[in-house]
């Protein structure tokens, strides 16, 4: 198709094409705005909000106690826990052998805290009603700990195991 000349050109920036200075200046409101809500979270439904870290840390050892005081797992999962991590000491088991137990004894410990918070949630939910909806999340988060448990015996097996069998040989 041939253009006629006297036909208006068209510039290429046309009145649709966005400038690159309107999408910056967009794109800076929008950034200001999000560091805004960033630093003072809309918190309205909290009851209370801790205002230090000092404090944080209070609710959190909180948690840690309601959870040792009132789970039978969690107190076992930490007994075992201490157990591992003093056997790996006593076979001198290498930094990285000891690293891998305990991240791993603090992966089942953190799960068995997330299954609490979620049971205390759903039970805060539901109350003492059925609902299939509250069994799923019981059951999904009762089987994230299961399967860190897992994991946390195969380390133990594979780190743990041969080491002793040797002490235990050389003992005998
Ligand atoms: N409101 C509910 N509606 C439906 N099913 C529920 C409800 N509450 C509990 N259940 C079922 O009963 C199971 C046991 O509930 P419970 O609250 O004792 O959790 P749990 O994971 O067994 O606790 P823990 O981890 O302390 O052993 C859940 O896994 C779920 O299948």
């Amino acid at each position: 198709m041939v253009m006629k000349l006297d036909q208006p050109v068209i510039p290429f920036r046309s009145i649709n094409t966005p400038d690159i200075s309107d999408i910056s200046e967009e794109l800076s409101i929008f950034t200001s705005d999000l560091s805004e809500s960033m630093a003072t979270p809309n918190r309205d439904l909290a009851w209370k909000i801790a205002p230090n870290l000092l404090i944080s840390f209070k609710y959190a050892w909180a948690g840690l106690r309601y959870a040792f005081v009132t789970q039978r797992n969690f107190r076992i999962h930490t007994l075992i826990g201490v157990l591992a991590i003093s056997l790996g000491v006593f076979l001198h088991l290498k930094p990285i052998e000891l690293s891998i137990i305990g991240i791993t004894i603090g992966l089942v410990l953190a799960l068995e805290l997330l299954n609490t918070a979620i049971e205390s949630v759903v039970d805060l939910t539901v109350k003492q009603s059925y609902h299939e909806l509250a069994k799923i999340a019981k059951d999904c988060a009762a089987g994230a700990v299961l399967i860190s448990a897992l994991a946390a015996l195969l380390v133990a097996g594979t780190l743990l195991l041969p080491p002793l069998l040797t002490v235990i040989k050389s003992a005998l």
